[in-house]
């Protein structure tokens, strides 16, 4: 049997919604339009009123922090939202939180909330791949499920989640993997779990450490430091990863072909990048999941490189950004990109 959504079965848990914008705050000009349309355009309000089943799941109420498409996230919208739901969980009248988000940045900012949110109340993130003025718009029944995730107590503790398609995704593993598709959130490692008619159906935990165990909290991080990713095809040379450095990167991910490889040609450039102080971190593009290890393709004992292991690149610059905020030890950088 599905235990009751609250500690007290005499009230229905309080979800707040933040609505950040994109596609499912889409609006396209008719109903075929399902890649044709301008995001980030329906106010939260609208949102909510667009599926009149939340109330019978839980008490929300909506909150616009910002209304853009996700590829317009800066730093400070990431600090801007991570303190915003950081007051939120410390609210005891809020027992979770989702946020709206565009999908193409979700995976990111996902993770970077994982990173920062010392809290065990559910934060979860959804999106949608078509606007609300399509057939078969898939961001109300998206929403429905995440109030449903977010208002449940088996979600606490379980970090940030998300949630489309009917899947529960950990915040730290998925990404966008396809487009236009309503698939288009996968993890390389699977899903948590499901969401059908609003009940929580769960199969794994995140092994990694997240929120309550995480070592970073957003309330001491007054700003992040500026992290590129250079991705890496044939022909490749240094220029990118020079440019990145005179505008005062202090990290770089390569996004590397396979294992992470870095051409001969590029070695010495991101060796003197390495000694000038720059880290250099050994990701992979390949986009179904890499897996970079130490000194496999190149000695990074020796180079005093880091690898971003199994996180895409994109994820490997929020966790570069967050970890450079509280230590330059590249000893230390490793192990933290080794937990979580
Ligand atoms: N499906 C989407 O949400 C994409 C819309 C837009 N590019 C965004 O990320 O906000």
């Amino acid at each position: 049997e599905e235990p009751a959504p609250t500690e007290t079965a005499d009230r229905l848990p309080r979800v707040v919604i933040l609505a950040t914008g994109g596609t499912i705050a889409g609006a396209g000009a008719g109903a075929a339009d399902s890649a044709t349309y301008q995001a980030a355009k329906v106010p939260v309000e609208q949102l909510l009123a667009n599926v009149p089943q939340l109330p019978a799941l839980a008490e929300v109420r909506g909150e616009q922090i910002f209304q853009i498409a996700s590829e317009s996230f800066g730093n400070e919208q990431l600090l801007a939202l991570g303190r915003r739901v950081a007051e939120l969980a410390e609210n005891p009248e809020v027992d979770g939180i989702v946020i709206t988000h565009g999908t193409d940045t979700l995976e990111e900012t996902a993770y970077f909330l994982t990173l920062v949110e010392r809290t065990d109340k559910p934060i979860v993130l959804v999106g949608s791949m078509r606007p609300g003025t399509a057939l078969s718009a898939d961001g109300p029944l998206n929403l429905y499920n995440a109030v449903a995730v977010a208002g449940n107590l088996q979600s606490r503790g379980k970090g940030v989640l998300v949630t489309l398609n009917d899947e529960i995704h950990s915040g730290r593993d998925v990404s966008k993997a396809l487009n236009i598709r309503t698939d288009a959130f996968q993890s390389p490692w699977g899903p948590l779990g499901m969401v059908v008619e609003g009940k929580s159906y769960w199969f794994r935990l995140p092994a990694k450490r997240h929120t309550l165990n995480s070592e970073f909290d957003i309330r001491q991080i007054a700003s992040l430091p500026r992290v590129d990713i250079a991705y890496a095809y044939g022909n490749l040379d240094g220029t990118a990863y020079r440019a990145f450095a005179q505008a005062g990167a202090r990290a770089i991910v390569h996004a590397g072909t396979g294992n992470g490889s870095v051409a001969a040609a590029l070695v010495p450039t991101l060796q003197a990048l390495r000694q000038e102080g720059l880290q250099i971190v050994r990701a992979s593009r390949a986009d179904r999941g890499g897996f970079v290890l130490r000194n496999a393709e190149q000695p990074d004992d020796k180079y005093d490189w880091l690898v971003a292991h199994d996180l895409n690149p994109q994820k490997a610059r929020i966790l570069a950004m967050v970890a450079l905020t509280r230590t330059q030890d590249s000893r230390e950088l490793q192990r933290i990109f080794w937990e979580y």
